[in-house]
């Protein structure tokens, strides 16, 4: 059988992305799942290795990255952290969708692999609304709002790029927007979202 394709949603900072999947978790908590990212920094008390992280030596994790295991990976205060495609197998051989929020880079990466994602991206309705919205989100300094506009800038060119991306869900209406996304889903694994 066919393996469920993983979903990626990628767009700037502050596009809605995270706020599309809280909404998809809550309303078919069965139905999709994050993958589990390895990272290198200790566990902290109460969480478990394969629940909350895959937790690995730095020396096993560059050796991994060498490999190309990863999709992506970022080093956050002198840890590294990253999704790895079997993490995202994992998910697939449960049966459930794989979503994952991944940036410009990872989703090029995906791209190269044979995990075959149908890859969204968020796009805010424009770049005004997108920086009154990490305003209004008050988790950024000026200086990181200014960044994300910098970087979103190149993140909106690259989605015009022919296949870039398959579909593109533009977040205006917050409700709206979540019901295409749903449309969208629907087509990938009509079992696995039993929506119908
Ligand atoms: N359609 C919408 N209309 C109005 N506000 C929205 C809409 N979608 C999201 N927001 C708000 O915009 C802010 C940014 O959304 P969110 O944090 O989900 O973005 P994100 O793409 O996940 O950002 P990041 O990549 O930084 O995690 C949040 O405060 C959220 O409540």
């Amino acid at each position: 059988m066919a393996s469920i394709r993983p979903v990626v949603l990628s767009g700037p900072s502050g596009s809605g992305k995270s706020t599309l999947l809280k909404k998809l978790m809550e309303e078919y908590p069965k139905c999709f799942a994050f993958s589990v990212s390895h990272t290198t920094r200790d566990p902290r008390p109460g969480e478990k290795h394969g629940t909350h992280y895959y937790y690995v030596s730095r020396e096993e994790m560059t050796k991994m990255i060498s490999n190309n295991e990863f999709v992506e990976h970022a080093e956050f205060s002198n840890n590294l952290y990253g999704t790895s495609k079997m993490a995202i197998e994992k998910v697939q051989a449960s049966g459930r969708i794989c979503m994952l929020d991944i940036d410009m880079q990872g989703v090029k990466n995906i791209k190269k692999t044979d995990l075959n994602p149908l890859c969204i991206f968020i796009q805010p309705p424009s770049l005004e609304k997108l920086e009154q919205r990490l305003r209004d989100r008050k988790t950024d300094t000026e200086e990181a709002i200014q960044r994300r506009l910098k970087i979103a800038n190149g993140e909106m060119e690259y989605s015009k790029t022919q296949g870039a991306y398959d579909h593109i869900v533009i977040n205006d209406e917050l409700e709206i927007s979540y019901q295409k996304l749903k449309g969208l889903l629907i087509k990938v694994s009509s079992i696995c979202f039993n929506l119908e």
